[in-house]
């Protein structure tokens, strides 16, 4: 369904990805690891449409991604690292949640957002709950693949198990393909029917621990 054919990436002539290759079906969970610096946010960037590759190409249902539309939310999304960081701390939570188009009440519920924070700044929420209205800003009706780089990092065992849970819950009931980037090889065999990793620029099956 999501695919990046032979993709090819450097910055200031020093290669980040060269060949990296991926597909993603409808509804699964793949893990993607890989050292520090090893490209994987920029390969995640790439797959959300926020970077074009120098070579290769990604695909949605054999097609290029359409391009960004006023109006008209992206079906490849990308969750960057620290949602504080990624939200405007003087918008209201109800206006973080409609991302310049309409909420998607379904995975609000979902993912574990209280109706009661609508009305608060993200200095007002707790950094597992911002983290889950980060992310929850990213559904929409049409999203078919949604990217989430490091999202559960800042986050003690507890709530960063809570919320893969029903990240994970809700992506397997509306057949997204989630590519979930940690550098856990715990996270991603718990969470992920399998695993991905970057290593000088190429993308290789993660063997599964036993
Ligand atoms: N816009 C940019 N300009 C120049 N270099 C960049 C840019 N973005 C990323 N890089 C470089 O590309 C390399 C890969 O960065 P990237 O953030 O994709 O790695 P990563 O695997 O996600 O790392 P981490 O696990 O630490 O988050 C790094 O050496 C980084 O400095």
């Amino acid at each position: 369904m999501l695919s990046a054919e032979r993709i090819g990436h450097a910055f200031g002539g020093s290669p980040v990805l060269s060949e990296a290759s991926l597909a993603l079906g409808a509804g699964e969970i793949v893990g993607l690891g890989g050292m520090s610096g090893s490209g994987k946010s920029t390969l995640g960037r790439i797959l959300g449409g926020h970077l074009v590759p120098q070579s290769g190409r990604v695909r949605l249902d054999g097609a290029p991604l359409p391009p960004p539309g006023v109006g008209r939310p992206a079906p490849v999304q990308y969750a960057p690292q620290a949602a504080e960081l990624a939200v405007d701390p003087r918008w209201r939570i109800g206006r973080i949640l409609a991302n310049g188009g309409t909420p998607d009440p379904e995975a609000i519920a979902a993912l574990g957002v209280a109706p009661a924070w609508t009305d608060r700044h993200p200095s007002e929420l707790s950094g597992g709950e911002l983290a889950r209205v980060s992310l929850a800003r990213f559904f929409h009706p049409g999203l078919r693949a949604l990217v989430c780089d490091e999202i559960t990092a800042q986050l003690d065992a507890l709530e960063q198990a809570a919320l893969l849970e029903r990240l994970t819950g809700v992506a397997r009931r509306r057949g997204l393909a989630l590519l979930l980037v940690s550098h856990s090889a715990g996270l991603r065999a718990r969470y992920c029917d399998r695993s991905l990793i970057l290593t000088e620029g190429r993308l290789v099956p993660e063997a599964m621990p036993r």
